[in-house]
């Protein structure tokens, strides 16, 4: 039996325990649920308790001297962070096309000639399950080192089944290897393979006869993700392949309007998708749309930055009441970091999110964004023991320190793992 776990004493505890269910909106974002000289008993994995550390005191008084005493006196406490958007299992590495679009070249550029997704796309096919799990590991530690106890990752730099189920069974076995926990997405769609070019509309027929049957019966993937955009899978397409996607259990995603405005925004409150990512170039009806909806706008200010381009217009979703989540976008090309907080930072600094805004996209909003709201993402009793101890005092240190990583401790699963 492992001792219970009493932390107390946090100068903020920010609970992030909320009355309302599902993804927060407007000034709902910006309730933390604070406890000041807060405290928290975990035992078996799980929040027990949650409160003032005086209130703790008196409910545990008979069982205080069995406990592992943490005194977080001076530190914030957060839910451990979760990272709603990943293409976390990959192949090789690409920092020649860091150079390249230094020099000039577009991400689109790069992509068309055979660069970019293709060429992870290659490096992954040629990569053995034990290369990826090895590479892969250490993006997970890295994560876990970060303050991120849960993250989705995403298929797609193989787009034939071998290779896809390949990267989603890596995910499986990491999920059963790793204390992090892996929520997996199958994105057979990520790019139109060079081997089906002009052949579009056979290479979905592929997907949807050969892969989706596959990644369902062995229940490899709980979402079904595409690139919608121009010069990859246009609305009509995209939509094909998500209402299959439904039809095999799968909730739809959508990579949208992240290089041109293309209505896929639209497409993703018009289709009940879970959450639309980048949306650097959404137009005022799809950000209306989504409000109405209830999509979840996954946010990624580190590619924006990373491709030197505007970040989306978070502050302005925000106000029009769509619910914001905030992600690495972890992957070779356009986002090669594990950093949430740095991203955290880079919501208030490029987006205009409040500090407060940034850590409910970061946790609560997240967990909505892969459907795991009811286990993290919250402090709250009965709900996962993931948890972070940060070396500052509060919530607003943490955005306003930026680009440092401080976190001191880590416990996923009431598990110190940092
Ligand atoms: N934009 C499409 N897909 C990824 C990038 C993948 C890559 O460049 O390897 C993204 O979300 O940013
Ligand atoms: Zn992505």
């Amino acid at each position: 039996m492992t001792k219970p776990i009493w932390i107390k004493h946090a100068s903020q505890l920010a609970t992030l325990a909320s009355n309302i269910n599902g993804p927060r909106t407007k000034e709902a974002m910006s309730d933390l649920g604070i406890i000041e000289d807060g405290s928290m008993w975990v035992e078996d994995g799980i929040i027990q308790a949650v409160g003032s550390t005086k209130d703790l005191e008196k409910l545990y008084s008979g069982k205080l001297h069995e406990a592992e005493v943490v005194n977080a006196a001076g530190h914030l406490i957060t839910p451990g962070l979760v990272d709603p958007h990943t293409h976390v299992v990959y192949g090789g590495s690409r920092e020649q096309e860091f150079e390249m679009r230094l020099q000039g070249a577009t991400y689109m550029d790069i992509m068309n000639t055979g660069g970019g997704i293709h060429a992870t796309t290659r490096m992954t096919r040629e990569a053995t399950e034990g290369e990826l799990i090895e590479q892969t590991t250490r993006r997970l530690d890295s994560f876990l080192a970060h303050g991120v106890t849960t993250i989705e990752g995403k298929s797609g730099y193989g787009m034939n089944v071998e290779t896809e189920l390949k990267q989603l069974r890596v995910m499986k076995k990491l999920q059963e290897q790793h204390m992090i926990d892996i929520v997996p997405t199958f994105m057979g769609a990520h790019a139109v393979p060079p081997e089906y070019k002009g052949r579009e509309d056979e290479f979905i027929e592929y997907l949807i006869r050969e892969m989706l049957p596959v990644v369902a019966e062995e229940k490899l993937a709980e979402f079904n993700d595409v690139f919608c955009e121009k010069g990859v899978y246009t609305p009509e397409q995209s939509e094909r392949i998500l209402e299959a996607g439904k039809r095999f259990g799968l909730i739809p995603k959508i990579h949208a309007d992240e290089i041109e405005p293309y209505g896929g925004a639209e497409l993703a409150a018009r289709i009940g998708a879970i959450s639309a990512e980048h949306l650097l170039k959404a137009s005022e009806a799809g950000i209306k749309a989504m409000a109405n909806s209830g999509t979840i706008a996954c946010l990624l200010p580190a590619t924006a930055l990373y491709l030197r381009e505007e970040a989306a217009a978070g502050r302005k979703m925000i106000d029009c009441g769509v619910p914001v989540a905030i992600s690495t976008d972890c992957n070779p090309g356009s986002s090669p970091t594990t950093s949430m907080p740095l991203v955290m930072n880079l919501a208030c600094i490029s987006m205009r999110l409040t500090p407060a805004e940034s850590l409910t996209a970061a946790t609560y909003n997240a967990a909505c964004a892969i459907n795991r709201q009811e286990q993290v993402g919250s402090l709250e009793v009965g709900k996962q023991a993931d948890i972070v101890l940060w070396n500052v005092k509060s919530y607003q240190e943490l955005q306003y320190l930026f680009g440092v990583n401080h976190v001191k401790t880590v416990w996923k699963n009431g598990v110190k793992v940092v």
